[in-house]
């Protein structure tokens, strides 16, 4: 089978942790320890979050004295991926020996006049108190908004259009590669007037990127893995409950909050319905059988369960 998976931002960095280097290592460790079965069985591409590690470059680049302007969001992009598929690749190399790794910098297109541009909506960086939030809104020009009880900075998140290496990365990936890709929902870039590529201030939401990369590589099943075992009806009320085995109909006529449990539905709902394939939301420790249809959310095109016998 051909597997993509989104890994989530929480498997690199959980909220609340300090953006320490040896602990995301150990957490992309941990990440990988979970993968690995399922690298040994399948053809594997992977993608993962660059939220909170964006958020934090951005600020040490607005505090270094000795840069006149801060680095753009597309060039901290590319060093969160080279960042943490290096740490991906490492720990991936160390888990499956004799196996072919890469770890690519990815750029994908986005429009230029995505509706999204004006209005951000894609957290990055720690959390903050509103008042916090309210200071560094007025002194470096943030966008900012609540995060469940606390308050984040975000920036635009224009959709996903195209992986520009798509063809590169099929390519690695009939070769029995395990390919590291899109990190970060990839570099946003438009074409400019004369064709070119050009970078655009914006973070892509990973799960959307991983979705499309699902569909155009034509994978047997999308995994979004994160830290939550199931995507919950009522979620956080008393009413609660987990959702087993649903359809992109019923997830549509759901409401999921946008910064977080939205994105990642709309990416499953998306890749079901365009493909006609299986795609799941569960916990990254659970992949395996999250693959046999025996844990997490399973988004199938209809209401046919359990699945055939050959997942
Ligand atoms: N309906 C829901 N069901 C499950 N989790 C939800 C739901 N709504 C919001 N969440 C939250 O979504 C989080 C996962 O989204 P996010 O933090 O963006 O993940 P990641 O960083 O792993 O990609 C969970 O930790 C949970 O708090
Ligand atoms: N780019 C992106 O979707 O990152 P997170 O998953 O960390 O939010």
């Amino acid at each position: 089978m051909r597997v993509v998976v989104a890994l989530g931002g929480n498997a690199l960095m959980q909220r609340g942790q300090k953006p320490d280097a040896e602990l995301q290592r150990a957490n992309v460790a941990a990440a990988v320890k979970s993968l690995a079965p399922l690298a040994e069985r399948h053809e594997l591409i992977i993608t993962h979050g660059n939220g909170p590690q964006v958020g934090v470059l951005a600020l040490e680049s607005i505090n270094d004295p000795n840069l006149e302007r801060p680095y753009p969001l597309d060039t901290i992009g590319a060093e969160t991926q080279g960042m943490i598929g290096y740490w991906m690749l490492q720990a991936l190399q160390n888990a499956l020996p004799g196996r072919q790794v890469v770890s690519m910098i990815n750029q994908t297109l986005v429009s230029a006049v995505d509706p999204a541009f004006q209005n951000p909506t894609k957290f990055v960086g720690q959390v903050y108190t509103e008042d916090e939030a309210a200071k560094y809104a007025k002194e470096y020009g943030w966008t900012v908004k609540p995060d469940g009880d606390m308050w984040r900075r975000v920036v635009p998140s224009p959709l996903p259009q195209r992986v520009i290496e798509t063809r590169l990365i099929r390519t690695l990936v009939r070769t029995g590669t395990v390919v590291v890709c899109a990190g970060g929902g990839g570099v946003p870039v438009v074409r400019n007037d004369v064709g070119q590529l050009e970078g655009v201030e914006a973070v892509i939401d990973k799960d959307m990127t991983a979705s499309l990369l699902g569909e155009v590589l034509e994978a047997d099943a999308f995994l979004i893995l994160t830290d939550v075992p199931r995507v919950m009806r009522n979620y956080g009320t008393p009413a609660q409950e987990e959702i087993e085995h649903t359809t992109p109909w019923e997830l549509r006529n759901e409401d999921f909050p946008a910064g977080s449990m939205g994105p990642k539905v709309e990416a499953v709902a998306g890749f079901v319905e365009r493909t006609g394939d299986m795609a799941a939301i569960g916990r990254l420790d659970q992949c395996m059988e999250i693959l046999e249809g025996k844990a997490g959310t399973i988004v199938t095109p209809n209401a046919t369960w359990p699945l055939s016998s050959t997942l």
